[in-house]
């Protein structure tokens, strides 16, 4: 289920991980530990070993050009437990996470115009259809 982008490169679907993290659950009778309440622990206790590794780093410029390969790798697992967590427990939970992603962005585009946003970055505000810090 991997396929082909734009540029030509494979990219991975989020049914792919989905289907493979069901897999990883069920081959180790797993699905038991599997329920919406430990995934999302799970879930909140990798997003904190992800901020572990910026922690205390200060702002840090894109790309991470003065980072190690070794440092990247981990970043790379870390990011990678944070997306299979959130995956497994949108399954478990019976969301479309792609669907429902794709319907998120829709919204953000309406709620945030470009007409009104472009350039700043305050937050909607409801009170008077603009934007506030
Ligand atoms: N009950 C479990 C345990 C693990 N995993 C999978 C999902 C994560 O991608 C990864 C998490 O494994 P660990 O709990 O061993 O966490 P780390 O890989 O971050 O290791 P550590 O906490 O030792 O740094 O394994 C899972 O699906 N269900």
């Amino acid at each position: 289920m991997t396929g082909v982008s734009e540029e030509g490169k494979t990219s991975v679907s989020l049914d792919l991980l989905k289907t493979k993290m069901a897999e990883f659950a069920k081959e180790r009778d797993w699905d038991q530990f599997h329920s919406p309440r430990n995934l999302l622990l799970a879930l909140v206790g990798e997003v904190g070993e992800l901020s572990e590794i910026f922690q205390w780093k200060g702002e840090v410029p894109k790309g991470l050009p003065d980072w190690k390969e070794e440092e990247k790798v981990h970043l790379g697992e870390e990011l990678s437990d944070v997306l299979l967590y959130l995956v497994r427990l949108s399954d478990i939970c019976g969301i479309d996470l792609g669907k429902a992603a794709l319907r998120k962005v829709e919204l953000n585009a309406i709620k945030y115009p470009v007409g009104i946003c472009k350039g700043s970055s305050k937050k909607y505000n409801n009170s008077n259809n603009g934007t506030e810090n």
